[in-house]
């Protein structure tokens, strides 16, 4: 039996609020209750709605559910042990035993709490509770409470979307006159246009919005400099050899797969990115990860991937519907497809998925790349642990390792592996924030088969 803070031997401890002042004390202390004061807000101010669709239980539900928020915004803020989902949803068994993982790994001295236990679960802990208050008051179940953020983040990034879909069509325009190195310079443009999408994160920010306003084409070279780790040519070169002649006589790669961040801009971003990879012939077919429910705000559930498809088909600018109406086809033919195992939306860090979602890990090592998306993603990848700047990413990973995998990732959160000796402290010393103000990136990657 481990002590409290005690871990497996050479594995550093969770990252956690009960370091105070540390960014998961700030988040938990401030940034968790501004968030969670937001959605009570927002279903406050859909009670007209809620009643127009559902009359008097929609009031009622309206009551009930900002009065369930209302209590886990006190636990929060007051400390208060982790209590068992009630829900009685598919995956709810899942979570409380996870909450008993959670007390023997703390031993019997101290409940799991807020501020006591660790952060990345504590804060995956609290979307599942909205998604619990909202279960149990079934008029409003299916209402997403943070919908108008991530449709506003697409409408406010029409302009950069705009120039994305004219970059591609131009690229599609005579794709296959292209040389490797063309090919190659598309790539590289594009996969940074994914990576930085993920700056237009709403849990960072709380809320506020932070859209795209301009091209980020026109911004890639000024950012190279804040990019940490760059292994994008070992992206590059894994499509490159995983390349072999399909049914259709072409050479292409079989499958990427892309675990998916924040709807909104972020998302169109990866959708061209995701066009580009099969236009260009560099893969057959492409899966989407996405979340079951709505999750840290911004992240994307099948409505805002299928919203998002019909938005872009409906605008009256040229390339960009011609972008929606290919990628429709794409879902058609089977070409692209969308999954949403819940496990993503769990506490896990993903050298538990083997174990505790053998299925997922399954389809993951069906594919030839997985890209990951985002921060939250990262931490999971690396437990969300105290590691130093220097260990390699493969050590951090604790034996993940389904296919070839590539993080994307813009820092939030500090948590970072795999850099040069000397340069986290480099950085403390140029740019105190670095680790958390989502201005520096990764492109991290990790080929179990090379080992
Ligand atoms: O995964 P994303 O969207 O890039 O980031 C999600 C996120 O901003 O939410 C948390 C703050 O509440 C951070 O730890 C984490 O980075
Ligand atoms: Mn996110």
């Amino acid at each position: 039996m481990m002590a409290a803070d005690q871990t497996l031997a050479g594995v550093p401890s969770s990252l956690s609020a009960k370091v105070v002042g540390s960014f998961a004390y700030l988040t938990v202390r401030d940034r968790l209750p501004t968030i969670l004061t937001k959605v009570i807000d927002t279903i406050h101010r859909n009670k007209n709605k809620f009643f127009e669709e559902y009359g008097e239980d929609g009031i009622q539900a309206e009551k009930q559910t900002i009065s369930l928020l209302s209590k886990l915004r006190n636990e929060l803020q007051t400390d208060k042990p982790v209590l068992a989902l009630t829900d009685g949803l598919p995956d709810t068994e899942s979570w409380n035993q996870y909450l008993n993982r959670q007390q023997r790994l703390q031993g019997d001295q101290e409940s799991v709490s807020w501020f006591k236990s660790a952060w990345l679960y504590v804060e995956c802990y609290m979307y599942r509770r909205i998604q619990e208050a909202l279960l149990l008051n079934p008029p409003i179940s299916d209402y997403d409470v943070f919908n108008e953020g991530k449709t506003q983040s697409f409408f406010e990034s029409q302009q950069a979307v705009m120039a994305l879909c004219t970059y591609l069509e131009g690229v599609k325009k005579n794709i296959d006159e292209l040389s490797r190195n063309q090919l190659f310079e598309h790539f590289n443009k594009l996969l940074l246009v994914s990576l930085w999408g993920n700056k237009c994160d709403l849990s960072i920010s709380a809320g506020q919005e932070n859209s795209q306003k301009t091209s980020p084409l026109d911004s890639l070279s000024s950012l190279q400099p804040f990019i940490l780790v760059d292994d994008s040519s070992m992206v590059w070169s894994t499509l490159i050899s995983a390349q072999k002649p399909g049914e259709s006589g072409k050479t292409t790669a079989d499958r990427v797969d892309i675990v998916l961040d924040n709807a909104g801009f972020e998302l169109v971003t990866d959708l061209i990115f995701a066009d580009f990879l099969v236009s260009s012939g560099l893969a057959r077919r492409i899966y989407f990860h996405g979340k079951s429910f709505p999750w840290f705000v911004s992240d994307v559930t099948a409505n805002d991937y299928q919203w998002t498809i019909r938005q872009t088909m409906a605008t009256n600018h040229k390339w960009m519907s011609k972008s929606g109406f290919q990628w429709q086809t794409y879902l058609k033919e089977g070409v692209w497809s969308y999954h949403d195992h819940p496990f993503w939306t769990q506490p896990h860090e993903f050298c538990d998925m083997a174990a505790d979602a053998p299925d997922l890990y399954a389809t993951l090592q069906g594919a030839d790349l997985v890209l990951f998306k985002g921060d939250l993603n990262y931490r999971k990848l690396t437990g969300d642990r105290d590691w130093d700047h220097t260990v390699a990413f493969n050590t951090a990973l604790r034996g993940f390792g389904p296919a070839p995998l590539c993080s994307l990732r813009t820092l939030k959160a500090n948590v970072q592996v795999g850099l040069q000796s000397g340069q986290g402290e480099k950085l403390t010393s140029q740019d105190p924030s670095w680790m958390t103000s989502g201005k520096y990136a990764v492109i991290q990657f990790y080929n179990s088969k090379s080992e």
